[in-house]
């Protein structure tokens, strides 16, 4: 299966001895020969594992690390990491891993995947002598950049011993500092989007050589999210290779084997065997729960396991970010955290050590922290939203319980969705035990909720975006049997998130669509404090056809700002100026103004030239001879050849008459000459010979005339740059406004539910690459070929970025 690596590769995989002895001192010589016995010794060792893999039974039953050909170096690292005993989906896929063999691996969460593609990463490696100068030998995708650094961590515990260099990709460097590492690493983990973008820009980075490529939580990266990049990076991946996917939902689509040129793949999956897609330490509820009291309940629940580590799953950022502030501020007694998408990579990382280490704290998250991450010790996964399916869910409660460890799990249902969504677990054989909240243990906090947020407008705008963010999630669902929107109590619901009323949302369509056209309009009126006005006016209305840009005048702002901006408009829909003034009641001249405004009928135009027999015909009584009112009773001026003049306001009117102000339609009067015949003509007419003449010669003339010109062009030049230059200030003024807005927007903006898009660009990280960490010192050349370099360290705990920066010098352990 494999491909001989292209590159000469005779040496082990420690740095080549020098070859020649001759003619140096003894110790010298005796030191070389040393080398090279020991080098003798280590590809003799190599070739021994190479036949031992070669002649590995597949079928045989493997229980330790130790029944596996592994190389010395993993085996001490396995064993440092405290691996000993092989998990279920270890015992079947290493095997065939070692040999070399495309892998469709599916086993529960918690089950010890990421070991099952490591070791045969590290040992394929190993055994084919790789270094340095091989370049790129393995990479791993992982959706999620947490996931990423999880892989990575394990990865360096149990390559500690080895000498490849090993770098994480999930971004948040500049591109530049990050290519010139590229070119030297021997196995990337990281996510696909900074990937696939060095790929495209950066030159030294060459992947013809790539002997692995691995899918961690395949499903996901080859779901349509991430469909684009990642064909775009397999685009890049040299056809002959073993690939690996792993992924506790694996699924063998046929679309998806043959996109990954997948040769005659084995599937390993230990579901099989079990009845159960979850793992049997865990207990799993599920309880039926009307939305508007979730949050309530969530309350109670933390309030009542002070001692516990919980994940609460939300279905969004926005979600989280309420309830995390929310019950907060509300001191539950017990740590809070809070982990999003869309928040920094430094304060995720942070959040994710924090809650790795805690004993008790609750993390509310959303699906970002689904798939693979591994913190130890949670008690409790909490679903407060409906996964969108059910494979989301196993991932989720997936959370808890791991390798062998017990946990439970608690999801909570609307009504709405209980029929729906069991029927999908019941598929998926996912075992769900119902279980009802005592009502006497149940604590509301919507009073305190309210009163927060009445005197906390950022609380409650994020109350808000909380609530049109969840409806939004609803709607967006592609499973209508459990997802009906039309079903779900929104008034109530806003109502417990301490809101005064539901803000509403533009997309919610359906069969009232119509209606909801038209609610706008309606909605200006109903902030009317005359009731009767209004009823007239909607009466009238029923009457009239609205035509769209008769809404468009009338719209207000629907969304969460409407009430606000129903108390700055006025019942005919003028704004109020500062609150004093009453612009209803304006003198006749403005009202003239707003229906010319809203007119469309015809207008004086300049350069009427009857205009000013127009007006001196008009006059303002309705006797007037060139004055008429036609049926629908609008006042016509007719003016001979032209079309007539309607005179449609007061205004109008006073303006026909005056003649001064009616200077300003007449255009600008064309300046004639006369010739002896009495013949108008332009005065841009060629002069006699003579008179050119006058002038002087016609080179003088047209040096002067050029002359001219070019500092008339000069001049011009310079004004049209500073018009430029001004414009472009502007634009860049805009510009960064606009960034800042989008930032602060971005702040607050969510979209990481997993089912909608990838990660946006996962900030990057070659560890030990960064110029303000010191990297670990590698062992000298000298070092590794006496083989007496300093006893391996166990790994130190990642606490912060500097921290994973300063792990890795491009080499493992
Ligand atoms: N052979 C083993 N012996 C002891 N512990 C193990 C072994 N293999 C894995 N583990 C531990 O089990 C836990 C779960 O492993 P891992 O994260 O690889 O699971 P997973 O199957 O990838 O889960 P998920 O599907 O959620 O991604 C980790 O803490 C890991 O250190």
């Amino acid at each position: 299966m494999f491909s001989p690596p292209a590159t000469p590769q005779d040496q082990p995989n420690s740095i080549m001895a020098p070859r020649g002895v001759k003619g140096k001192p003894k110790a010298k010589a005796h030191q070389d020969s040393g080398r090279i016995l020991k080098r003798k010794r280590g590809e003799e060792q190599i070739s021994d594992l190479v036949k031992q893999v070669e002649e590995l039974d597949l079928k045989a039953s493997l229980k330790n690390f130790s029944d596996l050909p592994l190389s010395e170096p993993t085996a001490s690292g396995l064993s440092a990491s405290h691996y000993k005993t092989l998990t279920d989906i270890q015992a079947r896929a290493i095997s065939h891993g070692l040999k070399g063999r495309d892998i469709l691996g599916a086993a529960k969460t918690g089950s010890g995947k990421t070991l099952a593609f490591l070791v045969p990463v590290i040992e394929n490696l190993y055994r084919k002598k790789w270094t340095e100068l091989d370049g790129l030998g393995a990479l791993i995708l992982s959706p999620t950049r947490e996931l990423a650094i999880q892989i990575f961590e394990q990865l360096r515990k149990v390559g500690r011993n080895h000498h490849f260099s090993a770098g994480l990709i999930i971004g948040g460097k500049s591109l530049r500092e990050e290519q010139d590492r590229m070119g030297r690493m021997n196995i990337l983990v990281c996510t696909p989007g900074r990937m696939l973008q060095h790929l495209d820009q950066t030159a030294m980075f060459e992947t013809n050589n790539l002997q692995m490529l691995v899918l961690d939580e395949a499903d996901r990266i080859l779901d349509m999210g991430f469909q684009k990049t990642v064909d775009a990076i397999i685009d890049h991946l040299p056809k002959q290779r073993q690939t690996m996917l792993f992924s506790a939902t694996q699924t063998k689509k046929v679309g998806d084997l043959a996109r990954l040129s997948l040769q005659e793949p084995e599937y390993v999956s230990v579901h099989e065997s079990a009845d159960a897609a979850t793992p049997s330490t865990l207990q799993q509820h599920y309880t039926v729960i009307p939305l508007p009291q979730k949050l309530d309940t969530l309350w109670s629940f933390i309030r009542a396991n002070l001692k516990a580590k919980t994940i609460v799953f939300l279905s969004s950022g926005k979600q989280v970010r309420y309830c995390y502030e929310a019950l907060r501020h509300l001191q539950p007694g017990i740590s809070l955290l809070h982990l999003h998408g869309r928040q920094k990579q430094g304060g995720r990382l942070d959040v994710t050590t924090k809650f790795s280490q805690a004993q008790h704290a609750v993390l509310f998250a959303t699906d970002v922290v689904a798939r693979g991450l591994d913190f130890p010790a949670v008690d409790w996964v909490i679903q407060m939203d409906c996964p969108e399916d059910a494979d989301t869910y196993i991932h989720r409660v997936g959370r808890t319980a791991r390798y062998e460890r017990v946990g439970r799990a608690v999801l909570f249902l609307d009504p709405s969705e209980e029929k729906g969504f069991l029927n999908q677990l019941e598929q998926k054989k996912v075992p769900v035990v119902r279980i009802n909240i005592k009502a006497n243990k149940q604590h509301s906090v919507k009073n305190q909720l309210q009163n927060m947020c009445f005197k906390d407008p950022e609380l409650k705008y994020l109350g808000q975006k909380a609530f049109i963010s969840y409806v939004k999630s609803v709607y967006v669902q592609k499973d209508k049997e459990t997802f009906k929107i039309k079903e779900l109590p929104l008034e109530e619901y806003a109502q417990s998130l301490g809101l005064p009323g539901a803000p509403r949302i533009k997309f919610i369509k359906g069969d009232d669509a119509k209606e909801r056209k038209n609610e706008s309009w309606r909605m200006a009126h109903m902030s009317s404090d005359d009731d009767s006005d209004a009823e007239k006016k909607d009466k009238k209305d029923e009457k009239e056809v609205r035509t769209r840009y008769d809404r468009m005048f009338e719209r207000r702002n629907q969304g969460v700002l409407a009430e606000h901006y129903s108390k700055l408009i006025n019942d005919d829909g003028t704004m109020i100026d500062n609150g004093t003034k009453d612009v209803s009641k304006d003198v006749d001249d403005e009202a003239d103004e707003d229906a010319d405004f809203l007119s469309v009928k015809r207008r004086f135009t300049a350069g009427d030239e009857n205009l000013g027999a127009a007006s001196g015909s008009d006059s303002d009584s309705d006797s007037d001879s060139d004055a008429e009112k036609d049926t629908t009773g609008v006042k016509k001026v007719h003016i001979a050849g032209q079309d007539p003049l309607i005179i449609d306001s007061k205004r109008r009117e006073k303006l026909l008459k005056s003649k001064k102000k009616l200077l300003k339609f007449k255009g600008k009067g064309t300046k004639l000459i006369y010739d002896d015949e009495g013949n108008a003509h332009e005065v841009y007419e060629m002069e006699s010979e003579d008179a050119f003449k006058a002038k002087g010669d016609a080179n003088t003339q047209r040096e002067k005339f050029l002359e001219g010109e070019t500092e008339r062009t000069r001049q011009a030049d310079i004004e049209d740059k500073e018009v430029m230059r001004e414009k472009r200030r502007e634009k860049k003024e805009k510009r960064k406004a606009r960034e800042r807005a989008e930032i602060a927007a971005e702040a607050e903006e969510e979209g990481d539910f997993q089912g909608l898009s990838h990660l946006p660009h996962v900030p990057f990280e070659i560890p030990g690459s960064d110029s303000e960490s010191e990297p670990e010192p590698r062992p000298s050349k000298k070092q590794r070929v006496s083989g007496d370099e300093e006893p391996s360290k166990a790994p130190k705990s990642i606490e912060t970025l500097g921290d994973l920066e300063a792990l890795a010098s491009g080499l493992l352990g």
